[in-house]
């Protein structure tokens, strides 16, 4: 591993107040090689450099562990994973985790099943659909005690692909920053509806970066219309 790599993470990781031990910084060392080489093939990710894809993919990803580390998480599911994000550095940093990889692009799903293998992770599910049909199957509908989805679409339309997956007493953490705060504080009926409350709202700050969690507790079972069909959401998001 190239010396410069992890002196970057280790710093940038440290800020977190975590700790990673050699075969962690060597996967991740391996993940950013991977992403560098598929990148040239094919559009994964807009962040191209050492520092930027260790500050903005990997430790961004990692600050999910400050909101959850009192919380008893066995199941995730990471909704729109993209090239694996935040569900892929997280298992990378605890491996007891039972990964479920949702993404509706199969390019994306090809580099998923690619690098789960590189980085010998085990416990990891690669899904290929979308938020809106696997939410109403009933072996992946409130069956998980976390669910992610860092990026995919604002946050009305976010709530009705994620919270349908959380089982009672799960979470599903939003993942805001100083710009949209505002937006998701007023998703408070929606998330209400679909069976939520938000239950604390905590910063995170690192290199500059302000990252604003809301924990959103699921009280209760989500009304079975929702989620509505594919674009649905995305069309007419569940604003009350
Ligand atoms: C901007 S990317 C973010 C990827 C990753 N979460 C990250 O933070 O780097 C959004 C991803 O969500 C996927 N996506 C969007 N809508 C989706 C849906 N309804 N179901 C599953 N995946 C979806 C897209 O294909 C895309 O890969």
């Amino acid at each position: 591993m190239e010396e410069s790599f992890k002196e970057i993470l280790k710093e940038k990781v440290n800020e977190l107040n975590l700790k990673l031990d050699p075969l962690q910084e060597e996967k991740f060392y391996l993940y950013y090689k991977a992403l560098k080489e598929w990148n040239r093939k094919i559009n994964l990710t807009s962040l191209e450099g050492e520092e930027e894809i260790i500050l903005k993919h990997f430790v961004d990803s990692l600050a999910c562990i400050i909101p959850i580390k009192d919380e008893n998480i066995e199941k995730i599911i990471d909704i729109g994973t993209g090239a694996g994000f935040p569900g892929i550095p997280l298992k990378i940093y605890n491996e007891k985790y039972k990964l479920t990889l949702l993404e509706s692009q199969k390019k994306k799903v090809l580099f998923l099943e690619e690098i789960t293998k590189i980085l010998k992770l085990s416990n990891v599910e690669i899904i290929w659909d979308r938020a809106e049909n696997l939410g109403k199957n009933p072996k992946y509908r409130e069956n998980f005690d976390l669910a992610l989805a860092r990026g995919v679409a604002k946050p009305h339309i976010v709530l009705e692909y994620a919270i349908p997956f959380v089982k009672i007493g799960g979470i599903f953490l939003g993942q805001a920053t100083p710009n949209n705060i505002t937006e998701w504080e007023n998703t408070k009926r929606t998330i209400e509806i679909l069976g939520g409350e938000i239950e604390e709202k905590l910063e995170v700050n690192f290199d500059n970066i302000t990252r604003i969690f809301l924990k959103i507790r699921k009280k209760n079972n989500t009304p079975e219309k929702y989620p509505r069909r594919p674009g649905i959401p995305e069309k007419r998001p569940l604003i009350m």
